[in-house]
């Protein structure tokens, strides 16, 4: 199983650490493809926009199921769920603000739920992969 998790970089780093939480949960199920995106000390200075754009799609493709954090708006992470869903990814949204963009809980081929705390995504991430 191949995961593509997604999660603000350039829209906010505020979530990183939980990132890196919810990634280290979602290990036990499969590959995470962006395992970077948890990482506190992202550097992205050797790398061109283009070469981020190619590999990140690439890996969309690749995969087998798209996590998204949604809390921090990210255009990046828009962008990917738009194109996940082009290529009929089964996709899972996640927020803890009481409310996400309705591009997001009103498109119908994403699953999207509000959660509090690291425990709770946790158990609705165990519910999706079992
Ligand atoms: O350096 C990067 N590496 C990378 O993988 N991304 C991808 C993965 C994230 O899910 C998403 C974040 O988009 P943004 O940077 O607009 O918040 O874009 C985005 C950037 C920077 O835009």
């Amino acid at each position: 199983m191949k995961i593509y998790f997604s999660g603000s970089i350039r829209g906010g780093r505020d979530d990183a650490k939980l990132y890196a939480d919810i990634i280290e949960h979602i290990k036990q199920y499969g590959e995470v493809l962006t395992e970077h995106i948890g990482q506190m000390d992202l550097q992205e200075n050797e790398i061109t926009d283009r070469q981020i754009h190619d590999q990140d799609l690439n890996w969309l493709i690749e995969s087998d199921i798209i996590i998204a954090e949604v809390t921090v708006p990210s255009l990046g992470v828009g962008y990917e769920l738009g194109r996940g869903v082009e290529m009929k990814k089964p996709t899972y949204c996640f927020h803890r603000t009481p409310q996400t963009s309705a591009m997001v809980s009103g498109c119908p081929e994403i699953k999207t739920y509000h959660y509090e705390s690291l425990d709770e995504i946790k158990v609705l991430i165990d519910q999706i992969f079992q």
